[in-house]
């Protein structure tokens, strides 16, 4: 027998139904919003999502303060004025700022001011165009969609298949961004962006660090990235052990045991999971439209789910590129090509078009805030090879620019630019180095408008710059004629 009554469900109809309120749905929903529908969206947690809270923006704030001291102390007159520590109670209250204490009030506000409805709670589908959202006590909202419903749950930290792992209450990234105390010593498993950017941050705020990776680091990136990271995260202190698989794991009174491949075990106070992602479509309903619960949701360039007029997805839950800007691009051609197909307006789907996120294929833009920074955009070498691209690599050494020099960085690094010797156009950019992610942009440019190496050359950087290695990577090449 049920032992709680339910409140008697309530109903409503929108426009447009946004289940998933982070980042990349509220822009998916304010998009639609200005085109002159009605939206609502619906979130379990907090309005903001896991980039707000307990992604992107905690953890560039305790990489950020580090990366400061670092710079002045290796500038030659500032470093003589850095004589303390860095101060990681101050570190972590600012990262508490950052998150507004966990609190969503902001971000609520915000979704108001902007006109759109917010319903809490957790949103399922139940038929088509039909959601029903469960709130904290129970009680349940049907929601209506004239015209469409946009999936925008994202992504959860996924916790490897490694035996005891599960069992030895890892940390995943939530835990290593919202810590308000740092452990004596930390193991992280995983070699991706999440392991290379904690091990960073930990090693600076004073845990003992240990990286077990079962290759190289930053995998997917040109190889030169992980190496210069590598080298880096050494100096300040972590251990790597690099091709190393972590077999078995467990937690006792003294910490985390990690019994590996190759070596000594690895005993840590904490172990954080950095593995990778899983999609937040178990619980959504999926299955009532005939979907599967628990994979990620296929798009076209739209965003629309094929076989399905009415559906879409936008941002980490259709694994098309895990990263909040992009999931808000795709935000702004869902939102747009909802309001385009309701109004019977036409529709720009062709590629580059106002209506696809076509960059998603070939012009995405990643930093990786360690120290150095690795900032990429499009194709990697051996991407560019691999898609059958007839290419020319050039690389530049960042310190071998003036205006690096001047800044006196701790690591100066490297740019690499992949060129298409058919087209003469760029396909890829790569940048290590401290503080390159302020040149990304410009590549991002370059890559997405196809800019002529020719033209290019007309694109001059001021002196003296970090940018001007863009003109040295052009003489290098060689001036087309
Ligand atoms: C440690 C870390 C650092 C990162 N740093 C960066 C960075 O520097 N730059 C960058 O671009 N990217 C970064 N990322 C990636 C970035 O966080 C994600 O790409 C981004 O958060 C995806 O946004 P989203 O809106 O698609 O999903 P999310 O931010 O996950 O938001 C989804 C929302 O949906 C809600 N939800 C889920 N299911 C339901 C349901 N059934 N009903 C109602 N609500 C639901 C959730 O509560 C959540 O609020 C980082 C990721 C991690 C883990
Ligand atoms: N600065 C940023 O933009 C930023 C920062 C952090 C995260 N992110 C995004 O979040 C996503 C998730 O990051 P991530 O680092 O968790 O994932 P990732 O996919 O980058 O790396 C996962 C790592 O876990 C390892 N791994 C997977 N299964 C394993 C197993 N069974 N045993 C041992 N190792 C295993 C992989 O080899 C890899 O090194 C990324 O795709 C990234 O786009 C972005």
């Amino acid at each position: 027998m049920e032992s709680q009554t339910q409140a008697p469900a309530q109903s409503a109809e929108f426009d447009v139904i946004v289940i998933g309120g982070g980042a990349v749905g509220e822009n998916a929903a304010d998009r639609a919003v200005q085109g002159g529908l009605s939206v609502v969206v619906v979130e379990a947690e907090l309005v903001g999502g896991e980039c707000s809270y307990w992604a992107c923006i905690p953890s560039k704030v305790l990489l950020r303060s580090p990366q400061a001291l670092r710079s002045a102390q290796a500038v030659p007159g500032a470093a003589e004025a850095v004589t303390g520590t860095l101060d990681v109670e101050a570190i972590l209250d600012r990262r508490d700022s950052f998150t507004s204490g966990w609190k969503d009030d902001g971000q609520a506000k915000w979704l108001d001011g902007a006109g759109i409805s917010l319903i809490r709670g957790q949103g399922r589908l139940t038929g088509p165009k039909q959601v029903t959202v469960t709130a904290e006590d129970g009680s349940q909202t049907q929601l209506t969609a004239r015209h469409a419903v946009t999936l925008a749950t994202g992504s959860a930290a996924a916790i490897a298949p490694i035996e005891g792992l599960a069992e030895a209450r890892p940390w995943t990234s939530r835990e290593a961004t919202s810590a308000h105390a740092i452990p004596k010593s930390l193991a992280i498993i995983g070699g991706g962006v999440v392991a290379a950017e904690m091990a960073s941050a930990y090693a600076s705020l004073g845990a003992e660090v240990t990286v077990l990776a079962r290759s190289g680091l930053l995998g997917g990136m040109e190889p030169f990235a992980g190496e210069l990271v590598g080298k880096a995260l050494e100096e300040q202190g972590v251990t790597l052990r690099l091709n190393t698989t972590p077999e078995r794991v467990s937690r006792s009174d003294e910490g985390v045991r990690i019994e590996v491949s190759e070596g000594e075990d690895v005993l840590a106070q904490e172990v954080l999971a950095a593995t990778g992602r899983s999609p937040r479509t178990g619980d959504l309903g999926l299955e009532s439209v005939g979907l599967e619960p628990g994979t990620w949701i296929e798009t076209d360039d739209t965003m629309q789910v094929p076989g399905f007029d009415w559906l879409y997805a936008v941002g980490d839950v259709t694994h098309r590129a895990l990263l909040t800007h992009q999931g808000k691009y795709q935000a702004r051609a869902a939102g747009d090509v909802i309001v385009a197909r309701a109004k019977g307006a036409a529709v720009q789907d062709q590629p580059w078009g106002a209506h696809v996120a076509t960059a998603d294929h070939a012009a995405v833009p990643q930093v990786t805030f360690t120290e150095p920074e690795v900032a990429s955009v499009g194709l990697t070498a051996a991407a560019a090879r691999e898609a059958g691209y007839t290419i020319r690599v050039v690389d530049y050494e960042l310190g071998d620019v003036a205006g690096t020099a001047l800044k006196s960085q701790p690591h100066p690094g490297t740019a690499r630019m992949v060129v298409d010797e058919d087209r003469k156009v760029i396909l890829g950019m790569t940048f290590v180095g401290s503080e390159v992610s302020e040149l990304l942009q410009a590549a991002t440019i370059a890559v997405t408008a196809e800019v002529p190496l020719d033209r290019l050359w007309h694109a001059v950087p001021a002196f003296p710059t970090v940018n001007e290695v863009w003109l040295r990577l052009l003489e290098t090449y060689g001036r087309p004629v």
